[in-house]
């Protein structure tokens, strides 16, 4: 990926951060990612007074996407807070799974800027995906 691609997610998660419900946590996050044909969809995390409700930010990008009309996922940036690494949760990596490959960037940032890359394959491996259910 280019500076300038990192750049545009970086600036998209930023927009949804800004507008994330966080009122329990206060840990607002914003996520952003490209699908192969270049557009930029992003989602903020939406909590709920009953807790378990709540939604992560990386749902809301990924419901933006299919929403939208785009079923792949090129690359996703999630924006987190503090001092530590804001990996998409358990679940975000089986959604980011369902819609990316092995080798797609997830790429995590802190509100200064990037922090680190991983690939899904390294924050989900041995997963399971559609091709399991593929029937010949
Ligand atoms: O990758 C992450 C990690 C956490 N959260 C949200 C869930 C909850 O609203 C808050 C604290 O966990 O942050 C996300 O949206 N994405
Ligand atoms: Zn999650």
């Amino acid at each position: 990926m280019t500076d300038d691609a990192i750049d545009a997610l970086f600036r998209a998660a930023e927009a949804a951060r800004a507008h994330a419900y966080a009122p329990y946590s206060r840990f607002a996050v914003g996520a952003a990612l490209v699908t192969p044909d270049g557009a930029v969809h992003a989602g903020c995390n939406v909590e709920n007074a009953a807790y378990p409700v709540g939604a992560c930010a990386e749902a809301g990008a990924i419901s933006a996407m299919v929403a939208g009309g785009s079923r792949a996922i090129a690359a996703i940036l999630v924006l987190g807070d503090g001092e530590g690494l804001c990996t998409p949760c358990g679940a975000c990596r089986q959604r980011i799974r369902e819609f990316g490959a092995e080798d797609t960037p997830i790429i995590v940032a802190g509100p200064e800027g990037v922090r680190r890359r991983f690939t899904l394959g390294e924050l989900l491996p041995v997963s399971f995906g559609p091709e399991n259910l593929a029937r010949g």
